[in-house]
């Protein structure tokens, strides 16, 4: 059974060291929420703070609220990117991720064997690998750079990889960046099959978005978070309701 539960849980970014010191107070007087000094007296970005909640098998929670404040973070550090610098957070279940579209991939490898290299990692067997490849191909619509390292790739020629080779594998814990919606016409109608079968058939979906069109097709849950915050959590039509969104 996928789960995922945060308990106080806070992620901070150190910004400076010590010795910028009038720098330092200049940002402290005029930021005084989101930025503070940290114990070693750093100053560091408040990202998340004191963040408490549970989400459960079947669940479709969106990611809302205004920019930097903080649902990318979130995202990355339920993928383990970032560790909590205080509270808890335990996640349970296998993770997809669609967060950062060359994260885990290796550059001097071309698109066939990053994908046999993710399937490898996952536990399957070459043999398997190499067929999701060639499904992964079908759907890419890469040509001959299938074959070609990637590290010569255009961006939308990386997210089109990244997508289908995401999309190749259900996990358990989906967890997704809205820019991942965002390809060309063409790709992303016929992304829009792939994705909706992916997001009915992972337990957990974690999005986020500022298209509150997604969140209402999609989602069953919303949590809105501002500052770093948690400000609302509860059903979608709830929450956007009341924040007017
Ligand atoms: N690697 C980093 N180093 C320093 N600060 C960071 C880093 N990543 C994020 N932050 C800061 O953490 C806060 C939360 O950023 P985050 O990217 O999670 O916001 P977001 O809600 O995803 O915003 P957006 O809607 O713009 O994508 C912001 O203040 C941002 O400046």
């Amino acid at each position: 059974m996928a789960a995922i539960e945060a308990a106080g849980m806070a992620i901070e970014f150190p910004l400076y060291h010590h010795n910028a010191r009038s720098l330092k107070q200049r940002i402290l007087a005029s930021a005084p929420r989101r930025l503070k000094r940290d114990d070693d007296n750093r100053i560091v970005v408040a990202a998340l703070r004191d963040l408490t909640f549970g989400i459960g098998n079947g669940e479709r929670v969106a990611l809302v609220g205004p920019n930097g404040a903080g649902k990318t973070t979130l995202l990355r550090t339920i993928a383990g990117v970032y560790e909590p610098v205080a509270g808890s957070l335990r996640v349970a279940g296998e993770i997809g991720s669609l967060i950062d579209p060359a994260a885990g991939m290796d550059p001097l490898l071309t698109g066939r064997e990053n994908v046999v290299l993710r399937a490898l990692y996952r536990g399957l067997t070459e043999a398997t690998g190499r067929a999701l490849a060639d499904e992964v191909q079908g759907f890419a619509g890469l040509g001959e750079f299938f074959d070609v390292p990637i590290r010569g790739y255009s961006a939308g020629m990386n997210v089109r990889l990244s997508f289908a080779m995401a999309t190749a594998m259900t996990p358990e814990i989906l967890l997704m960046d809205e820019w991942f919606l965002a390809g060309d016409a063409e790709f992303m109608a016929r992304a829009d099959q792939r994705l909706s079968k992916l997001v009915t058939d992972a337990e957990i979906l974690l999005i986020a978005t500022h298209d509150m069109g997604i969140v209402r097709k999609w989602c069953t849950r919303a949590i809105r978070l501002e500052g770093g915050r948690i400000l609302a959590d509860g059903p979608v039509a709830e929450v956007l309701d009341a924040a007017g969104l």
